[in-house]
């Protein structure tokens, strides 16, 4: 499709607005000033490194197409020689181990594993076939993953790899001990999980407190002695109710290395709020300096910091307060804990940290920009993170401890064809659900245009996720924020909601009675969302649509289904419309509210809405998609046609869930685009 013409003097194309650069995999060498991170502009993805005290972008990879193979892995070794990637995968699909092919190229794809000079650029080194690269303290090996095994290779240049050792089961979460003499793994083995030790090839491997249970995120102690990590509960026994909420308990023990045994350090509180948190990196352990422990609980409503000593006692609330925190970096000296939170902003992010040992959180980067993904760098004086606005994407930034000076990285990344300063500055707005619960979002209003607009609501996928008042730093809302912009720029007001079950607002947000597959409860929430739209001044309230993907779009479905008078055309982005599929198998020994479960899981899903589905809806899927079913969107144009429902499809070979390659990506923004004008222009 040729670019869209856009109807508004001083407007951009979706070509424009997407091409900015997006940056991931921020990593630091563990000593020194040292930065590498990947940039993916316009589908072409390289890793870029930069060096304090200058921090001066520069580009170590030389990858100049559209292939749709990510980056990944990004490690400095920790004598800063050498940085080690993974080129292929889709490490947001369910399934990360799965090479894809997004431009179907004729040649098998695969997941790889390349390393070059942290100083040179040019060719990348292929190692081997594999994933999860875990560099030795000496920086002399790789450890890294393929076929759910531990295989490790030279890092001198050469290309020489064996598999380390056989462990029967899934293999993965290695770490090389302080010495660098022993591996720690996680072996995961169906219904339940085990924490071992490899030490050589005459000894057999360790196991730390093996149990019933399903062990995780071990973590070595600074002198290699001790070992703790988390045990959750397995599942089995009497079937759990459908469709309440259920308790997941969940402990961190300690165990002594030579002996293997171990003991419970900690048991989180029994309440709902007690459960495993649900968050970015989940209970985020650490073995921290001083002696202390560090993990993340959501026990009092709010995903928080905890520490607490590996000699035992009761932990400190490190971050205390009604906000939300992510993205956990322990400093290389252990001391401190580096983090971005919406302390007192809401919608936005920050950059905090906060000593090991004592609730005295700072606030290392105020104000009204968006910084996340906050990465201490090995010299213990300076830390990197991404730093965004409503008008700049997400770069990589240093902000020396101590300075208020944020020194931004690679603004020449920001190509003069990005239009930053025609994109609008969303504002925050709230309104309230018809069961009064608060609703909230960020609302794009055109600077120009007739006085009675179109409107788009845009519902966003997760659903653990929160829209943000400027670049979102994940790569699927960055695109979406881009497309937020461009709707905008073509004279729609756009309204992003942030419906329950999102991050940001709490426990009780984020985990809402009657949800999903249980009465979707959170559709009340895009319900309100549209209603509060269509009843503002500027809005034509005929004119209004919906849009979202993946979980956005199983509420893009529902909406069209239950309120096709609301919303006048809608996209369907890989949703999720039959959710008969979430049900348990059939059992001698069924749940004890599984008819009201199957009941609750029909109402819940789109294709029971049909027969008021009226509004015209375009359906996207790509076939290799590895979150949400490919045939989750056939089942229901199927059903569509049936009705004789208006609908429209836009199928994408061999493309997964992330739109890997730029040219699908951009081909589906402007195919959501051309929708929507054409139906509600
Ligand atoms: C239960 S529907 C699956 C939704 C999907 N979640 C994980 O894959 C999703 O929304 N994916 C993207 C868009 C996201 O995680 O934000």
């Amino acid at each position: 499709m040729a670019g869209l013409q856009f109807s508004y003097a001083q407007g951009f194309d979706v070509e424009a607005v997407t091409s900015y650069p997006f940056v991931t995999e921020l990593t630091a060498a563990s000593t020194g000033s040292k930065l590498a991170f990947t940039v993916n502009v316009k589908g072409i993805r390289n890793i870029y490194v930069a060096e304090g005290p200058l921090f001066k972008l520069r580009k170590l990879t030389n990858f100049n197409t559209d292939e749709g193979q990510e980056l990944t892995g990004v490690t400095i070794s920790p004598d800063g020689k050498w940085v080690i990637f993974v080129r292929g995968g889709d490490h947001g699909a369910f399934d990360e181990s799965i090479p894809r092919n997004p431009s179907s190229a004729p040649v098998e794809p695969h997941v790889q594993l390349y390393y070059m000079p942290f100083k040179a650029g040019g060719q990348a080194i292929l190692l081997t076939d594999g994933d999860y690269p875990v560099i030795s303290p000496s920086g002399k090996q790789v450890a890294y993953i393929k076929n759910g095994q531990v295989w490790v290779s030279a890092l001198d240049g050469s290309v020489s790899m064996k598999r380390l050792f056989y462990s029967r089961g899934s293999v993965h979460s290695i770490q090389w001990s302080p010495d660098g003499n022993r591996l720690l793994f996680v072996n995961s083995r169906n219904d339940h999980s085990l924490i071992g030790i490899y030490t050589d090839s005459a000894s057999s491997i360790k196991w730390i407190d093996p149990s019933f249970s399903m062990d995780q995120s071990a973590r070595w102690s600074p002198d290699g002695k001790q070992i703790v990590f988390i045990r959750r509960a397995t599942r089995g026994g009497y079937p759990d109710s459908l469709t309440a909420p259920v308790y997941e308990p969940w402990s961190i023990r300690i165990a002594d290395v030579l002996s293997g045994k171990g003991k419970e350090l900690w048991k989180a509180p029994e309440t709902l709020q007690g459960s495993y948190p649900e968050t970015n990196g989940g209970a985020n352990l650490h073995w921290a300096a001083k002696g202390h422990i560090v993990y993340v609980s959501y026990q009092d409503g709010w995903p928080h910091l905890y520490s607490l000593p590996a000699s035992g006692g009761k932990p400190i609330l490190l971050t205390p307060g009604a906000f939300a925190i992510e993205h956990v970096k322990l400093s290389a000296d252990g001391n401190w804990v580096y983090f971005s939170a919406n302390k007192e902003d809401r919608d936005r992010r920050h950059i905090f940290r906060v000593p090991v040992d004592q609730a005295a959180m700072e606030t290392l980067t105020p104000g009204t920009g968006l910084e996340s993904n906050a990465v201490p760098l090995g010299d213990g004086k300076t830390v990197a993170f991404l730093s965004a606005t409503a008008q700049q994407p997400n770069l990589p930034a240093t902000l020396s401890l101590g300075s208020k000076q944020i020194n931004m990285i690679g603004k020449e990344l920001i190509t003069p064809a990005f239009p930053s300063q025609k994109l609008i500055t969303p504002k925050s707005v709230q309104f309230k659900a018809s069961d009064g619960k608060m609703v909230y979002g960020q609302l794009f209003e055109p600077t120009s245009g007739s006085s009675k607009k179109p409107a788009i609501l845009f519902v966003h996928g997760g659903p653990q996720r929160q829209m943000l008042l400027g670049w979102h730093f994940g790569d699927y809302y960055s695109n979406t924020y881009a497309l937020n912009q461009y709707l905008a720029s073509q004279g729609f007001v756009v309204l992003a909601v942030n419906y329950r079950l999102g991050v940001g607002y709490g426990y009780d947000f984020q985990n809402p009675l009657h949800s999903w597959t249980t009465g979707a409860s959170e559709y009340l929430d895009v319900e309100a969302a549209g209603k509060w739209l269509a009843s503002q001044d500027g809005v034509d309230p005929k004119r209004v649509g919906i849009y979202g993907g993946s979980y956005g779009g199983y509420l893009t479905a529902l909406a069209l289904g239950r309120d096709s008078k609301l919303f006048a055309a809608g996209v369907d982005i890989h949703g999720e419309h039959n959710l008969s599929t979430f049900l348990p198998a059939e059992s001698a020994e069924p749940a004890p509210d599984l008819a009201l479960a199957k009941k609750l899981n029909w109402q819940s899903s789109p294709i029971a809405w049909l027969d008021n589905w009226t509004s015209p809806v375009l359906i996207i899927h790509g076939d290799d998609d590895g979150n949400v079913p490919f045939h989750q969107s056939i089942d229901l144009l199927n059903r569509l046609k049936k009705k004789k429902t208006p609908f429209e499809t836009l199928m994408i070979p061999d493309e997964t869930h992330h739109w890997m390659k730029y040219k699908n990506m951009l081909q589906v923004d402007e195919a959501v685009a051309e929708f929507l004008i054409r139906k509600l222009k």
